[in-house]
């Protein structure tokens, strides 16, 4: 069991989280971007953002990939769901993360993001959440997830976290307590 409720989280941004895959001379790479700026600024990460009045989840990782990286996805598929929750904050992230394997356009450098392509093998995890790691295996093994992470106040820490493999998404979840329904449990 994970205790998540040390203070209490009375509302939720609804996030999303693009990853976009691609070959390059049978090297498998993913895009990641820079993030330059707001939240997160200084990792690398994938492309998303809120989610807007009247779009759907879909659409607005869709926008929110264009917006960033410059490239037009018409088909993004639904890999996992991470759930954060900062100490002291009472608004917790619910981020959908999805991932695209063909797009159009050309990868842009943006006013938020400076994408690079990256070889699975050589993922910058010292400049990326510190979270990504532990999820990361489970999303690139294809996977669908389920995390939840209780971040110190320094937003650097992680308190604690539980990472679920899922056969279908959403989970049957929201933040707070209780049990997952199989995946794998850890602790700190
Ligand atoms: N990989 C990873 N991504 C995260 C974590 N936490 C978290 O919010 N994200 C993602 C979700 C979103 O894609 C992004 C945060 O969105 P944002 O605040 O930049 O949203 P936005 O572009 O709409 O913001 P704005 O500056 O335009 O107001 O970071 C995390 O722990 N790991």
């Amino acid at each position: 069991m994970l205790a998540m409720e040390t203070s209490p989280i009375t509302s939720k941004k609804v996030l999303t989280l693009v990853f976009v895959f691609g070959d390059f001379d049978g090297e498998r790479r993913v895009l990641l971007g820079m993030k330059k700026r707001g939240f997160g600024a200084g990792y690398w990460n994938g492309f998303g953002g809120k989610v807007e009045k009247g779009e759907t989840i879909l659409e607005g990782a869709v926008r929110e990939l264009e917006e960033e990286a410059g490239i037009r996805v018409s088909h993004l598929e639904r890999a996992g769901m991470l759930w954060f929750h900062f100490e002291g904050d009472p608004t917790g992230l619910e981020v959908h993360v999805y991932r695209g394997e063909t797009f159009e356009g050309v990868v842009s450098e943006t006013e938020e993001m400076r994408p690079e392509w990256f070889s699975l093998d050589k993922i910058p995890f010292h400049i990326m959440w510190p979270d990504d790691q532990i999820w990361w295996p489970v999303f690139v093994g294809n996977k669908k997830f389920c995390g939840r992470f209780r971040f110190a106040k320094d937003q650097k820490e992680i308190l604690a976290h539980d990472v679920g493999i899922f056969e279908s998404l959403p989970c049957e979840m929201e933040f707070g307590s209780g049990e997952w329904v199989g995946g794998v449990l850890v602790e700190r």
